[in-house]
């Protein structure tokens, strides 16, 4: 198992917070994780995404083998060096990527064959070769390799996908070996099914991994099925190891989701949202591109410590977005990193006090009472 220490340093009910004590550094949980898909964070340089708070990103073995190639960063340094990122960064394995993002793929209890979404060329990924990738990139936590149906899905198509993700989990942690500093994990498959998703968990705690991923949500389920797969899966998973919930989510996702013991997150919605002029804050969401910021002094947060949220109204917000103009996405990416972060480091602080039921209670209030 691994050498790669977690620490708890406190629980609030199901609720944990600690720390992943990697070489590159340590990752604080609960954890929001932003996505790095070409090797960059969209529209943030990487220390502005330290600033924010971040203390990992994400990679991506389907996008960055096709552009510009695993050898190729391995040749330049590995991917820290590549996108000058010296934190953890915890890479997926492809084949969630593969299914929503290539065309003309072919499954097959090997592995999978597909063409870019880039430039029609024609690919592989089986377990190893999606470790090696991993390995040729640098990543300090390495995804298996698993197959993530969306839902709904009939019972015997999510039986299948989670028992092929079982044997390519263990053909996963064969090919990863033990490698000093650097953790795997395992991903948690079942869809919509209880005792899929216990059978998978279990199954997996035998083969033995540094951490634990919940997959195959976030997929078009409505979140109260998410939230009850959560509560059939993290008893079946070590106390003592990381739980990470792929792809999620909301703000509100992730209150609910560590409630339930979930440790670690990643979502393309803060960075995308900003992206679409979008803005998470205390208030709860607004949408920039809307008229009615068009006059507004105000900033998005005048309290928030982010430049982002408190130094540019939300009238020149909303002129950079209909202008269709790069700071905006900037701007907005910037300050929805930086509450995503600030809603964690508050959630961290509140499970240490035992205050983590009323934490998510006031942080939910505020964004019911909407803009002030
Ligand atoms: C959005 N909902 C959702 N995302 C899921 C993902 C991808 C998580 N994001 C990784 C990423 C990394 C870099 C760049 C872009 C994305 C999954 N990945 C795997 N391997 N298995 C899943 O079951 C699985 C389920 C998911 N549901």
């Amino acid at each position: 198992m691994s050498e790669i220490p977690f620490r708890i340093a406190a629980t609030d009910g199901a609720a944990r917070t600690g720390a992943l004590v990697f070489p590159r550094g340590e990752i604080r949980t609960p954890a929001f994780m932003p996505v790095g898909t070409a090797a960059t964070v969209k529209a943030m340089y990487a220390g502005q995404v330290r600033e924010t708070g971040a203390d990992v990103v994400l990679g991506n073995v389907y996008h960055l083998m096709l552009r510009p190639g695993a050898e190729r960063v391995a040749e330049l340094g590995g991917l820290h060096r590549f996108m000058n990122w010296p934190h953890p960064i915890l890479t997926d394995s492809g084949g969630f990527q593969v299914m929503s993002l290539s065309s003309l793929r072919k499954l097959d209890k090997d592995g999978v064959t597909f063409k870019s979404h880039i430039d029609g060329s024609t690919h592989r990924l089986t377990p190893e070769r999606s470790v090696e990738i991993q390995r040729l990139l640098g990543a300090d936590v390495t995804m298996q390799f698993d197959e993530c149906v969306r839902l709904p899905a009939p019972p015997a198509e999510v039986e299948r996908a989670m028992r092929l993700s079982l044997a390519w989990a263990e053909r996963s942690k064969a090919a990863f070996g033990t490698p000093q500093g650097r953790a795997l994990f395992g991903i948690v498959q079942g869809g919509d099914a209880p005792d899929l998703r216990k059978a998978s968990a279990r199954a997996l705690v035998d083969i033995g991994f540094d951490g634990y991923a919940i997959g195959g949500l976030a997929v078009g389920e409505p979140q109260h099925v998410m939230l009850a797969m959560l509560e059939e899966t993290t008893p079946e998973l070590p106390a003592g190891r990381p739980r990470y919930l792929m792809g999620v989510g909301s703000p509100d996702d992730l209150l609910k989701s560590v409630a339930r013991g979930v440790d670690m997150f990643d979502c393309v919605m803060p960075t995308r949202a900003g992206r679409h002029g979008q803005a998470f804050t205390r208030f709860g969401k607004l949408n920039l591109k809307n008229a009615r910021h068009a006059d507004d002094p105000r900033p998005l947060d005048p309290e928030s410590p982010c430049p982002a949220a408190r130094d540019y109204s939300r009238a020149y917000l909303h002129h950079l977005v209909k202008s269709g103009e790069i700071l905006g996405m900037m701007l907005l990416t910037w300050a929805n990193l930086d509450y995503y972060q600030r809603l964690m480091e508050g959630a961290r602080a509140a499970i240490a006090a035992g205050r983590f039921a009323d934490y998510a209670a006031e942080t939910t209030a505020g964004w019911e009472a909407g803009d002030r």
